[in-house]
């Protein structure tokens, strides 16, 4: 059986993050995948050198053509840009019977490039958190969609619990920020009482441009193709280490991670790398 995904999320022309990230992803892990585009972006591995968002309607169409004539079984969200665009996100997911969503709450590029207008954080806590079958924000926008800091374990999941709260029924918060922790180690809760850590070495290495995208493009796909949380998380985080490991080296700036390495390094056969601590 043939299994359909869909981003709802931004073009990265340099291929790393945003759509591209995500279609590669999907495509690697045996996932037929659809888009909406939100916007686009002009963007290599030293910056983002513009935004041009596209209009709300042209995204509701998107969804809509999609949805009309394909049954998708797992949508996720990256870039998002504005309140309007998210609200129409959101009426579109509605009309399509609430299908299982990935909300990644892209806020801010490593450059520092602004992909989320400001005050657009709170359209998607009202109109998205609560549609969420899982939640993924780094350290800096989980602290921006909680209003709490986060310097510790217990920072993050006093934050992830912050957004069961808000109506997400599971959250991960990723843990790559923490560049003082010798481990990646990213935290997972549920609202059926789960709680682990999913950890891997921290690999030292500057091409990290669109490691959230991936990430959650890969539990996306996961899930789609019928895998329950956390399994699907596990899954996630072994496809973004093999992508960080096995580094491509391209562009002057934060490069992209190799979205076809967790294949090459053997899938989820290769069990090494990952630890789970509950
Ligand atoms: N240097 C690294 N080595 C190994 N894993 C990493 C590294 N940096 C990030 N990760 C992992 O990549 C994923 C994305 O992390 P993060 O950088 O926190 O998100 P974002 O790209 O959204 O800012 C997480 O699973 C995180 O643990
Ligand atoms: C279009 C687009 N979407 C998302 C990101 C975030 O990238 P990252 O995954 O590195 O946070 C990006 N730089 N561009």
């Amino acid at each position: 059986m043939t299994h359909v995904a869909m981003t709802i999320a931004g073009s990265d022309s340099g291929g790393g993050a945003g759509i591209q990230a995500d279609l590669k992803t999907f495509q690697e892990l045996g996932v037929f995948g659809t888009s909406a585009l939100t916007a686009v972006t002009a963007q290599n591995t030293l910056g983002v050198h513009g935004v041009w968002p596209l209009d709300p309607e042209a995204v509701t169409a998107q969804m809509d053509a999609v949805f009309d004539d394909f049954r998708v079984s797992a949508v996720k969200t990256g870039m998002l840009f504005s309140s309007d665009i998210i609200r129409a996100v959101a009426r579109s997911l509605e009309k399509a019977g609430r299908p299982a969503l990935i909300v990644d709450p892209v806020m801010i590029a490593k450059g520092g490039a602004h992909l989320l207008q400001r005050e657009a954080a709170e359209a998607l806590v009202k109109e998205l958190i609560p549609l969420a079958a899982v939640v993924t924000p780094n350290i800096p926008e989980a602290e921006e969609l909680t209003g709490t800091e986060i310097h510790s374990e217990a920072d993050m999941e006093d934050a992830a619990r912050r957004l069961l709260r808000m109506g997400a029924r599971a959250a991960i918060i990723k843990g790559g920020h923490r560049t003082d922790e010798r481990r990646a180690s990213d935290l997972y809760v549920d609202a059926d009482g789960n709680r682990m850590i999913f950890s891997s070495e921290r690999i030292a290495t500057k091409d990290t441009h669109g490691t959230g995208c991936t990430f959650s493009a890969a539990l996306t796909a996961f899930l789609a193709s019928g895998k329950e949380l956390p399994e699907a998380a596990e899954g996630a985080k072994r496809f973004i280490l093999a992508a960080i490991a096995d580094g491509l080296g391209l562009g002057a700036g934060h490069g992209p991670t190799n979205h076809w390495a967790y294949h090459r390094l053997g899938g989820m056969s290769a069990k090494g790398g990952i630890s789970v601590e509950t």
